[in-house]
């Protein structure tokens, strides 16, 4: 729409929300401004002048504003209440007056049959002026009271009553008393000045009314108050005519016809549109906001009336209970549902009406095709208290109960076997735990742990062993009853609990599992032979709790592994005190540094065909004041398995150092020092950078250090220890692998590392002279190591025939006590000292 200069300035100075609306009614009455004035500055034309024909046009004229008065008085005293104002109540009263006495003008108009009394122009005036004083007084009074909410009911009855009594006492006075009116027309002379002033007097309100409005426009309003306004001014304007006809036929007088008709149009329709329209309009509006919100929800959506029948159905559109509207308009949910389900919807629409909302808990419904499961949610239709219904939403939750009950399958199952977990074993152990307890019986908890099954999965994969592990969990459970409870605690470990069992039981048990074992399993592909060990602890005997059994179980297991594995170990008074010893010692050697209570001995290592001294062993000692001299054969797996090892280790290579430092200083510059390096301190990575900074500290060259690491700990990881070895190798110091030919390391493997020392283990030396298959694999040891170009190092070396044969085989190094025994540094001094 374009905006005129004027339009433009006008509008910028009302509120924002009466522009659109403003913006025509200000080109309207523009325009009603342009013909008035044309009106006045020329003569009328022909077909205007002295119309034979006025009376059926004035009947048009005031019959349209007579319907539109009579349309306010309808709209306005219908929607007062909901739209919540007096001010409607007012117009609706007003405007009932006004069609009221506009009616009796027109019947009173110059020309009509008698209307009680003669027609005459001076009759049809006071009605007229009657019907415009309330019009303008109407207006007046919306314009200045508050839009505010309707308190007393009974007010609408009580202006309505005195609206027909003011028409009464106006239609009495001008048609039973029309001698005490003053006089508004002279036939031939045209109005009184009294007519003029009174038209004078209610353009003046309507402008008083319309400034008002004008002013109330600067602000959102709750009611149209651009209509109101345009209608005062086309009242002021239609006004403006009746003061300027001197006929009751002339074109003055048409004109103000029109522009009243127009006026109530106006205010008509602005009630219209706030009344009606707009609420139709914001109805249809949220209509398609609640059509598209149940467009969006994935739920079926159930009205229901009083008794509980279908009015509405709203399918979901992917719902997989595809049900028709015509198959439940009008059913209650006893001819829909099932009996449970029934019984559930019967309590969350009791519930619903009771408070307000309730939601059943979920139930089943067996489609045709499919068994499903539904909930619902119920909300009760409140009208004056009342339930008037209810809306009920019946969600599909099959998805989510399927996923519920794979979070409890996670949450208690083991994923890889299908066995209970950890959380479930202990759940139903506890249980019977407390059974027992009550039926003073006994329990066994067996602690089964695969041999060597590390070396399948190193071999033949992560996904074999899998198999592997599926296979075993099979074979055991084929071997259990009931009411047993296996599980697996993860890796290659499984728990077993055998309530009622005893000791006699659980071996029995137990034995029967390994004979199960010793059979050829298949796995993946694979077939293969695999055996257990496994520990027994029984309740009461050996714990009354579940963490202590596990653990008693679990130290019998370890007993059985040591035993040789494939073997089965009862939980013994023994492997309690050992644990306990244990237990000590790990709480003893915290602090153990800070105390003073470590020590390093060196051990001599010799060539063996010069005999020679190259270097030493450091061999850590703790002397505890009340625990004595502990062996670092029992402390430092205690170590390892509490962590103390890495900040042992650090010490022992801190102390080593200094050490050789010493001698080299004391001009032993070629001596070397072997330290023992752990699994645990081998896998960090920060392992090269101390060493490089503790050499560097005491500034050695790399090459005089060497690093024990033992078998298992090169081929715990191949990969990380190849890499590992590297970077050691690289640092420049050299690298033993201890205890060599204990463990499983794979020759081929071993060629890869950057190894420069192997360190035949005792047990290969201690029967060498008496034992011919010691001797043997003595021999291909050293020759493995010759082809390998890698030194030789026997330790444990106690007796000369010992000694003869490793000179006789070419070992290259021995340590041993034959040569020197682990002594004090300050004893090692004074050894090399009388040895300069
Ligand atoms: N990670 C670390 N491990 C260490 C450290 N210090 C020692 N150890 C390891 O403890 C195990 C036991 O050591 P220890 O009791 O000191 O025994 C050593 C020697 O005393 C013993 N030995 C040496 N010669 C003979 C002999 O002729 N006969 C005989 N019966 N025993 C002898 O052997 C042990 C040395 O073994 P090894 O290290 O394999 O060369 C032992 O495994 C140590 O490694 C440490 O600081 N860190």
């Amino acid at each position: 729409m374009t905006h005129t200069p004027i339009s433009r300035t006008l509008l910028t100075r009302v509120h924002i929300s009466h522009r659109q609306t403003l913006l025509p009614l200000l080109l309207l009455l523009t325009g009603m401004l342009l013909v008035l004035l044309l009106f006045m500055l020329m003569p009328p034309p022909l077909w205007l002048q002295g119309q034979a024909n006025y009376l059926p046009l004035h009947m048009l004229l005031e019959t349209l504003a007579i319907v539109a008065a009579a349309c306010i008085f309808a709209v306005s005293w219908a929607t007062h209440k909901r739209l919540g104002t007096h001010n409607l109540l007012i117009l609706a009263c007003g405007f009932l007056v006004v069609a009221l006495l506009d009616f009796s003008h027109m019947l009173s108009y110059q020309g009509m049959p008698d209307f009680v009394t003669p027609a005459d122009p001076e009759k049809a005036i006071a009605f007229w002026l009657a019907a415009r004083a309330v019009a303008a007084l109407s207006l007046l009074w919306v314009a200045f009271a508050s839009w505010q909410t309707l308190s007393q009911r009974h007010w609408r009855w009580t202006l309505l009553s005195l609206g027909l009594l003011l028409t009464m006492a106006v239609h009495g006075l001008i048609l039973g008393l029309p001698q005490h009116l003053p006089a508004l027309f002279i036939q031939g002379q045209g109005l009184t000045p009294l007519k003029v002033g009174m038209e004078y007097a209610l353009i003046g309100i309507h402008i008083l009314t319309a400034w008002r409005l004008w002013q109330l426009m600067r602000l959102a309003q709750k009611f149209n108050a651009s209509a109101l306004f345009a209608a005062s001014l086309a009242m002021a304007m239609g006004g403006f005519c009746f003061t300027l006809y001197a006929s009751v036929t002339d074109h003055f007088n048409l004109l103000g016809h029109v522009f009243k008709v127009i006026a109530y149009g106006l205010l008509f329709r602005g009630i219209f549109i706030e009344g009606v329209d707009k609420p139709f309009n914001e109805l249809a509006q949220s209509r398609a906001k609640l059509q598209a919100t149940f467009d969006a929800i994935p739920d079926m959506l159930f009205e229901l009336d009083q008794q509980q029948r279908v009015v509405n159905f709203h399918p979901a559109a992917d719902s997989r209970l595809q049900l028709s509207p015509e198959s439940l308009l009008g059913k209650t949910p006893a001819a829909l549902l099932p009996a449970q389900a029934l019984h559930v919807s019967k309590l969350a629409l009791e519930q619903a009406s009771k408070a307000g909302f309730a939601q059943s808990p979920p139930f089943v419904w067996q489609g045709e095709k499919r068994r499903l499961w539904l909930q619902l949610s119920a909300a009760a239709r409140m009208i004056n208290g009342r339930t008037d219904g209810h809306v009920v939403l019946v969600r599909d939750v099959t998805e989510l109960k399927a996923q519920e009950e794979r979070i409890i399958q996670l949450a208690h199952f083991d994923s890889l076997t299908g066995l209970p977990n950890r959380t479930l074993f202990e759940e139903r152990v506890n249980l019977s735990i407390h059974l027992a307890q009550r039926q003073n019986s006994s329990l066994a908890i067996l602690f089964i742990d695969l041999d060597h099954f590390k070396h399948i999965n190193d071999t033949l994969g992560h996904t074999a062993g899998d198999a592997l592990l599926c296979a075993v969990a099979e074979r055991l459970g084929n071997n259990l009853r009931d009411e047993d409870t296996l599980s697996r605690q993860g890796g290659d470990e499984f728990v077993l609990a055998l309530p009622g069992a005893d000791a006699a039981g659980a071996a029995h048990v137990a034995q029967r599992l390994l004979d199960s074992m010793a059979q050829p399993i298949q796995f993946a592909d694979n077939t293969t032979t695999i055996t257990a060990s496994i520990g027994i602890a029984i309740y009461p005997m050996d714990g009354v709790a579940l963490g202590n059994l596990m653990q008693h179980a679990d130290a019998a297991m370890y007993q059985a592994k040591a035993l040789g594995r494939n073997e089965m170990h009862f939980f013994t008074s023994n492997l309690q005190e050992r644990m306990s010893r244990s237990l000590t010692l790990e709480n003893a050697l915290r602090g153990a540094i800070e105390r003073n209570e470590l020590s390093l001995h060196y051990q001599p290592q010799w060539l063996l065909p010069e005999q020679r001294l190259v270097g030493f062993e450091a061999l850590l000692r703790w002397q505890h004041p009340e625990l004595g001299t502990i062996s670092p054969s029992e402390f430092i797996p205690i170590a390892e398995s509490s962590g103390q090892i890495i900040q042992l280790g650090e010490w022992v290579i801190a102390t080593g150092l200094q050490q050789l430092a010493s001698w080299q200083q004391d001009g032993h510059s070629d001596l070397r020092l072997a330290i023992n390096i752990s699994a645990v301190q081998f896998r960090r990575m920060e392992l090269v950078v101390r060493l490089a900074a503790a050499l560097h500290a005491h500034q050695l060259q790399p090459g005089c250090l060497e690093l024990e690491l033992t078998e298992g700990v090169a081929m715990e990881n191949p990969v990380h220890a190849s890499q590992q070895l590297k970077v050691l190798h690289d640092l420049g110091v050299r690298l033993a692998i201890d205890d060599f030919g204990t463990g499983f390391s794979s020759l081929a493997q071993l060629r890869h590392f950057p190894v420069d020392t192997l360190k035949i283990d005792r047990s290969f030396i201690e029967y060498v002279d008496t034992d011919n298959s010691s001797l043997e694999m003595l021999r291909s040891i050293i020759q493995l190591a010759h082809n390998l170009s890698v030194d030789t190092l026997a330790e444990g070396v106690e007796t000369p025939s010992q000694l003869k044969v490793l000179s006789e085989l070419g070992c290259g190094q021995i340590q041993g006590f034959i040569w020197g025994k682990p002594q004090p540094a300050d004893a090692c001094t004074r050894y090399l000292q009388q040895m300069a």
